[in-house]
């Protein structure tokens, strides 16, 4: 706590109160790092990134030695050892060029506050190294480079097979049921279906044999290992099945027989791995799972649709008032059939024989089991998505209800909605916490501050403290929002609370508030001072009030004592500003009360010359001694007045100059300047 890291700088000392009532942004990267004030910022900025270069290459480094190859081939080993090297060689180069620059060590970089996010490391391919410039191949299609499955590469391969297995599975049943493929239109049909087939070929071949997996708690870069990992799956016979390439019996019985692809059907997983990344990515995952059921939902009436037209073909086109009669768009008449059936709405026409009868069986229990179950889903989905907003408007309507039957002022009531709603669209949740409890502590940690870091970054305390304390206090700060003009802390109260400013500003009011001593801003902290023990000053020493809508956190005394036991530096800056603010709130109190004494001297003295003028010609002897005997009175009285005053300054400057100020002198000399009041 004694080093320069730590204590508060004197600049800083010498403002009022320090930068704590108007503090400056800082980027969030920079907040608790040690600044030399000689680097200028693009320097700064250029340590920066080769900082992260650094590190960067480290965790390179550590990756080599995380995933061992096992066991090692030799050229691989080799591969291994010139990466390590070359890696090693721009490290060392970046270091010198950083000594040579003398920027700030990186000891001091380490200090620097950063939230950890563990992403799946890809080892750069040892041939990426040799090809430079335009002869440099994406890491995705380089064969020696495993693939990160969660990675954008992957994600959007995974697009491009989910998209062909669909055109699969929509197109063999239609144009194995509906007349669409002519003869004319058979070689586009063919070639849409063979780049589908490439495509899932190059997936069993060259993707899904790359894709790093977990095992025992390490990502498995190692090419072998993923083949090995990859054969051994379930998937991988699906997919091997799916390529069976039964159109080779196109040969005996025609392009016509399109059903027989249907192996293609086989590769569903990759559909629904596509679909269990974008719900991880996507940022409302709600609408991937709407689309996938909605998806389920079409396809099974595009399958229903396409068994009726198979089912009238086979019965014979219009030769009944059931079957498809052969007038309009086949595909919309069939789908809008099955749409019907599905969704039991009714008005089907009447089946005339047994086929038609089981036809119509399978479809209504398919609408009435399938369908409703799909449907159900929908709703499940779109429930959890609104579930937020639905609890709001429970707890909103139930409190106003409560307070409606209280009787409460109508004032009152709007006052509690208004609040609602500030709270809602500020936070979309009352209870912050709560959401986070499933999470791990460190991780809960990490996720607090990487929300609340724009704010915590600017708070003074914290970039004076260690990164600890700011770890420390993230999970107990708890938000809370005021309206405007609310009282935040009353003057008089005992404090249970101090706060920081989130958004918004709020006034220190003065004692009679009419007066605004201070506006707090963005990352000011107050509140502490009567939660500091400080003997005397137990209860507020203020009125704080919201200037407009503010939002701040909350850090209970509890919270802050446990803290403080552990950051004695964090409890001394504390305690000086503190120190400081007492300390004017007394002189300026001092000086108002002399100001006031001075009034109402100087008032006195007013009506006692007039009376004196009105009483001359009665008794002129006895007025020339009371007059003097008055002066003399009041001048003493200034005089004590003014003493009292001098000592407060001197204290003040005597004080200054000492690293801590014992308080109750200070408080004395305020109680001595209220003496002097009473004697006058
Ligand atoms: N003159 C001032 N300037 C800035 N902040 C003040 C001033 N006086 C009081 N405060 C703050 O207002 C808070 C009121 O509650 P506390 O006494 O706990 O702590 C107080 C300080 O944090």
């Amino acid at each position: 706590s004694t080093s320069g890291l730590n204590t508060p700088k004197v600049d800083d000392r010498k403002q009022p109160y320090g930068s704590w009532c108007t503090p400056e942004a800082t980027p969030a990267h920079k907040v608790l790092t040690p600044t030399n004030s000689n680097t200028d910022s693009k320097s700064q900025k250029k340590h920066d990134s080769q900082q992260n270069q650094i590190k960067g290459i480290l965790l390179q480094v550590q990756k080599v030695r995380l995933f061992p190859r096992n066991p090692p081939t030799e050229s691989n080993s080799m591969n291994e050892i010139t990466s390590v090297s070359t890696e090693l060689q721009d490290l060392k180069e970046l270091k010198s060029t950083q000594d040579t620059k003398k920027l700030p060590s990186p000891e001091k970089e380490e200090s620097s506050f950063s939230v950890e996010t563990p992403q799946s490391p890809v080892p750069s391919s040892p041939r990426q190294k040799k090809c430079k410039g335009y002869l440099r191949v994406p890491a995705f299609c380089d064969p020696f480079v495993p693939i990160d499955p969660q990675g954008r590469g992957y994600i959007s391969w995974l697009f491009l097979v989910t998209f062909c297995h669909s055109y699969n599975a929509w197109c063999i049943a239609l144009r194995a049921t509906f007349p669409y493929q002519t003869p004319e239109n058979t070689p586009y049909w063919m070639v849409a279906d063979y780049f589908c087939d490439i495509v899932y070929l190059l997936d069993v071949a060259l993707v899904k044999p790359r894709l790093m997996f977990l095992h025992e708690g390490f990502w498995v870069d190692n090419t072998k290992e993923t083949r090995k990992n990859y054969r051994k799956k379930l998937q991988y016979k699906f997919d091997i099945i799916s390529l069976t390439p039964l159109d080779l019996l196109y040969i005996h019985f025609g392009t016509q027989m399109v059903i027989l692809r249907f192996p293609r059907l086989l590769k569903l997983q990759t559909f629904w791995e596509f679909h269990q990344a974008m719900d991880r990515v996507l940022s409302s995952p709600y609408v991937v799972r709407i689309g996938k059921t909605l998806f389920y939902i079409f396809y099974l009436i595009h399958l229903n649709a396409c068994a009726y037209y198979a089912m009238s073909y086979y019965i014979g086109l219009g030769s009944n008032d059931w079957v498809y009669d052969n007038q309009g768009n086949a595909y919309i008449r069939c789908f809008y059939f099955a749409t019907k059936t599905a969704t039991s709405i009714g008005k089907n026409p009447k089946p005339e024989n047994t086929e038609e009868y089981l036809f119509m069986t399978a479809a209504w229990l398919m609408g009435v089991f399938v369908f409703a179950l799909l449907i159900g889903q929908i709703r499940d989905i779109i429930a959890t998505a609104t579930r937020a907003r639905t609890e709001y408007r429970q707890t909103v309507d139930g409190c106003a209800r409560y307070l409606r039957r209280l009787g409460t002022a109508r004032a009152l009531r709007r006052r509690v909605t208004c609040w609602f709603n500030y709270t809602w669209t500020q936070q979309r949740c009352f209870d912050e916490s709560s959401i986070l409890n499933s999470l791990p502590f460190n991780m809960k940690r990490d996720v607090a501050l990487a929300v609340h870091m724009s704010t915590l970054s600017k708070v003074q305390l914290f970039r004076d403290c260690s990164d600890s304390l700011l770890r420390d206090l993230v999970l107990q700060l708890r938000p809370v929002s005021f309206l405007p003009g609310d009282v935040v802390v009353r003057k008089g109260d005992v404090g249970h609370q101090m706060y920081i400013i989130k958004s918004g500003e709020c006034f220190v009011m003065s004692q009679d508030e009419k007066e605004v001593l201070a506006t707090l801003r963005e990352g000011s902290v107050f509140g502490e001072i009567s939660l500091l023990g400080i003997e005397g000053l137990r209860r507020r020493t203020a009125t704080v009030r919201s200037r407009g809508y503010s939002n701040l956190f909350a850090l209970s005394r509890n919270d802050l004592d446990s803290a403080l036991k552990h950051h004695k530096e964090a409890a001394q800056i504390l305690r000086l500003r503190a120190d400081q603010i007492i300390r004017e709130n007394a002189a300026r109190q001092a000086k108002q009360k002399l100001a006031h004494l001075q009034a109402k001297k100087s008032a006195s003295l007013v009506s006692d010359n007039s009376g004196h003028r009105n009483r001359r010609h009665s008794n002129v002897s006895s007025n020339d001694s009371s007059v003097a005997v008055e002066g003399r009175r009041h001048r003493s009285a200034s005089a004590l007045s003014k003493r009292r005053l001098s000592s407060v300054s001197e204290n003040k400057v005597l004080r200054r100059a000492e690293v801590r100020t014992p308080l109750p002198t200070i408080v004395l000399c305020a109680e001595a300047e209220a003496e002097a009041e009473t004697d006058a």
